[in-house]
Formats: C-alpha cells, structure tokens, sequence
C-alpha cells in the first residue's frame, strides 16, 4: 500500500456494465432500460455515480443491437459513452467497456466498475471507495455484511449434501462500484482474459481477477440501497426504497 497525493490519483473513470440480457428479471427489454419509478436502471445508476462528483468520465455497456436506445436514456446526463458489451459474460463486457473508456480517457488514473443493475447505489458509497484508492489501496470493494447463514454443497447431486458452514462473521456480500488502480485492473483483466480462453471460466466480479493475480483486494462498507435488481423482486423492493425516501423529506417537512 502506498498513499498517493489525491490529485495524483486523478482522473477517474467508470465502466457501467448493462450489456446483460436480464433474462432472471423476464422484461421485455435489456434490463438497464427497465424502468424504476420512471427512469430506467442504467439512467438511475449513471446519475448516481455522476452525483458522487469524483468522476470525470463513463462509459456504459450496452447490448448488441440496443446501442441507440441505450444512447437516448443518458444523452442529456453529460460525458457518458455507450459502447457494444459482449453477451459472453460480464467480464467480457468488462473487458470492452474499459478499451473504450481508455480510449477516451487515456490518463484515467482510477477505474470503477459499476453495475447498471445497482441502479440506487448512493454517491458516498462511491466516495468511500475512492478515498480508499486515495489512500493507497489498490482494489476496493464495497460489501454488506451476510444475514443469512451460508453453506457449502456438493453440487450435481439432486439432494445436495451440506459440506461446511463458514463462520458468518467473515462473510460479506459484494457490491458494485468496485474501484482499481488503473494497472492492477488492466493486469487483472488481461491474466483473466487468458483464463477464460483456457479454461472458459470468467469472474463474476472484477475483484475476483485482481485476487487471482495474487494482489490486495480491500472492503469498505456498502450500502443496502445498492442492492443488485436481479429478479422481479429485487424491482419491487426498489422501488419501495424509493418510495420511502420521498416519503422522508415530506414527513419532516
Ligand atoms: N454479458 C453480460 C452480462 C452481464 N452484464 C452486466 O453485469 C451486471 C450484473 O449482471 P446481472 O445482474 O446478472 O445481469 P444480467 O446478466 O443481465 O442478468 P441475468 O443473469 O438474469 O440474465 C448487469 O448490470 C449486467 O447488465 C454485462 O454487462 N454483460
Ligand atoms: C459484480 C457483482 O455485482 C458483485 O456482487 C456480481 O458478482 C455480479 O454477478 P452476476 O452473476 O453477473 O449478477
């Protein structure tokens, strides 16, 4: 770990990943263009990293062949690029989501990595984890800690046995924006890019490559607001989330 001076970890950048189908959410459209309380969710997570103010640019992954929709929902939102993502996996889309943002911010000195799927994920949550990058932190992730108890099973088997229970207290679930140095992420995705050509097994997380480099992955905490909307489910408890904070403001008034 080695503290840089804030402004020599400047500028920073972000990849919003809205390149996946949704098929679990079963919308008709990609899952980025689906509205939450009238804004779709890529629109809600763009405006949520540009509110953090340590942005200076971001690039959004979009599905093949939904590129112009993807463009109308963040044309008036500032800086923001929508480029192809792949319908590989999510670290493929990664993958081309960060050449393009690297064309177009050649000096970019952080990178966050964002899901457009955590569309209510709150501007401190991005602020904490760049303070930590500032700090001298080289990846950092944000998490919550597990409520539920967690085993591990032997899959392939229609009855699964239970092979352990971790201890729970270690556990967190892993949120998005992930946050990199700019070369620790870049050597990441290049040693995972190998990997998934060999062994055809991509990451689910960015933070998963840099641990498989063998660097420091950090956490800092999250936020249940930034909570994946995955299923129909997850989209109803958004938007009662939502709900709720306008609510607030009312009632204090
Ligand atoms: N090939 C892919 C797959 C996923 N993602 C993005 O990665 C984030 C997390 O993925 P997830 O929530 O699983 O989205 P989907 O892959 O779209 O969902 P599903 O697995 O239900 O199809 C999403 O913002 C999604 O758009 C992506 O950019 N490219
Ligand atoms: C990156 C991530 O959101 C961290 O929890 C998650 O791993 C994405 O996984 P998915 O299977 O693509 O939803």
């Amino acid at each position: 770990m080695t503290a840089a001076a804030p402004e020599a970890l400047s500028p920073v950048i972000a990849v919003v990943t809205a390149a996946g189908s949704g098929s679990r959410l079963g919308a008709e459209v990609p899952k980025g263009l689906v509205p939450l309380a009238g804004q779709s969710l890529v629109r809600r997570a763009v405006q949520g990293l540009l509110a953090s103010g340590v942005l200076e640019r971001v690039v959004v992954t979009a599905p093949q062949g939904w590129i112009e929709d993807f463009r109308r929902e963040v044309a008036d939102l500032g800086d923001v690029e929508v480029v192809a993502g792949s319908s590989a996996s999510r670290q493929a889309s990664v993958a081309l989501g960060l050449e393009a943002a690297l064309r177009a911010q050649p000096d970019a000195a952080l990178i966050l990595v964002h899901d457009a799927a955590r569309a209510l994920t709150p501007p401190d949550v991005i602020q904490r984890v760049v303070a930590a990058l500032r700090e001298g932190h080289e990846a950092v992730i944000p998490v919550m800690p597990v409520t539920d108890t967690i085993k591990e099973v032997r899959t392939g088997e229609a009855v699964e046995p239970i092979v352990a229970t971790p201890d729970r207290s270690r556990l967190r679930a892993v949120q998005t924006p992930q946050g990199f140095v700019r070369e620790t992420l870049l050597a990441a995705h290049r040693a995972g890019a190998q990997r998934a050509a060999s062994e055809g097994l991509a990451a689910s997380d960015d933070a998963g490559l840099v641990e498989a480099m063998g660097a420091g992955v950090v956490a800092v905490a999250g936020d249940s607001r930034a909570l994946k909307v995955t299923t129909s489910l997850d989209l109803l408890l958004a938007e009662a989330l939502l709900a709720a904070e306008e609510r607030v403001p009312a009632q204090r008034g």
